[in-house]
């Protein structure tokens, strides 16, 4: 595909999907069960004295979670709602000036995942490693400060709380404490972080049964913090089975494992596939995504527990975070199936 087709589309003058935006008949789109009854993720409250069990036993049994009780203020989270809003409801000429270009890896454009699937998603989103100071001035030559400062702090709240989590789910596992502490220091401050934001948006659709949100994928993080301004909408594959519509309460984090801690936890975590449809012709769906990531040069293997009832041989062999990405890339955005051994 040429780099053209990946620009996002003008969403504010179509008022038909076009060719290239839509999924016919596409296995992708199909196979969701019939509920009655959206399914409940588990709730994990961090105050709970019992939060790192708790935590364990739902990234074992589900890959991921709802997280109530989490300190970062509502404020903030409405902050960063009305900025993603002020940003994707700029003309579409307007965010073209931040687009990302094939070097880059921050601004506006489409999913990464969208190389690998012959047809478009009803997607725009806005990558930010750290500052997004250059971007931001991109489209807001004056008056960039306010979003800045809104996405500087929230990325450092997410940092101490992805910190706490990280400790809690290795304290589960069983990792030492020293190891433990070379990944948290070694993913430094929210400015040096190697943690990435990730601005979602899925403008409201004339023909919502048509198009793709966002394709199946399993997220490459440790895991992935995500809040929802419009909680519909997101579907996990459940048991290897069938598509699982979800709806996450109001002013919780939905949670999910990626494949780093699906390695580290030797498989016991599933990093979970995901995906996301759209709505309703009326509803612009906005989520914010906050990828933990371990640095790149660091190793990551499967901690294998000593002394247990079964066998633990590692079912993967020990990678670089930087290679993985490579070679998950590399395998159209599945990677767990090239390090197996
Ligand atoms: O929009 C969502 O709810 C999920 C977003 C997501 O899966 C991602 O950004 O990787
Ligand atoms: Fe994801």
């Amino acid at each position: 595909m040429a780099d053209q087709e990946f620009l996002p589309l003008d969403f504010n003058s179509v008022q038909t999907v076009p060719e290239s935006h839509l999924w016919p008949d596409s296995e992708e789109l199909s196979s969701v069960i019939d509920l009655d009854e959206k399914i409940s993720l588990p709730f994990i409250d961090l105050l709970d004295d019992g939060a790192s069990e708790l935590l364990g036993r739902a990234c074992e049994q589900w890959g991921m979670f709802q997280l109530t009780n989490h300190g970062i203020s509502k404020t903030l989270i409405a902050e960063m709602e009305e900025e993603a809003r002020r940003l994707f409801t700029l003309p579409a000429k307007e965010k073209m000036k931040a687009l990302r270009s094939a070097d880059r890896v921050t601004g506006y454009g489409t999913a990464v995942i969208s190389k690998y699937h012959p047809k478009c998603m009803w997607h725009e989103g806005f990558t930010i490693l750290g500052s997004p100071a250059n971007d931001a001035k991109k489209l807001w030559p004056s008056d960039s400060k306010r979003f800045c400062d809104v996405m500087e702090e929230y990325q450092s709240q997410m940092k101490g709380l992805s910190d706490r989590l990280i400790r809690l789910i290795f304290k589960f596992l069983d990792i030492s404490e020293e190891e433990t502490m070379k990944l948290l220091s070694s993913t430094g401050d929210s400015g040096k972080s190697y943690t990435a934001l990730q601005l979602n948006s899925y403008p409201p659709c004339p023909d919502p049964d048509q198009v793709m949100g966002l394709a199946a994928h399993t997220d490459t993080s440790l895991f992935t913090i995500v809040h929802q301004v419009c909680n519909d909408g997101l579907q996990i594959f459940k048991d290897r089975a069938s598509w699982v519509p979800l709806s996450p309460m109001r002013g919780s984090f939905v949670v999910n494992v990626g494949d780093l801690l699906h390695i580290m936890s030797n498989g016991r975590f599933p990093s979970i596939l995901h995906r996301v449809t759209i709505q309703g012709k009326k509803v612009h769906r906005f989520s914010l995504a906050y990828f933990y990531y371990p640095p790149p040069y660091l190793y990551i293997s499967p901690h294998c527990k000593p002394l247990s009832e079964s066998p633990q041989a590692p079912l993967y062999r020990c990678v670089s975070v930087e290679e993985y990405f490579t070679m998950k890339a590399k395998n159209n955005g599945e990677g767990l199936s090239t390090i197996k051994i």
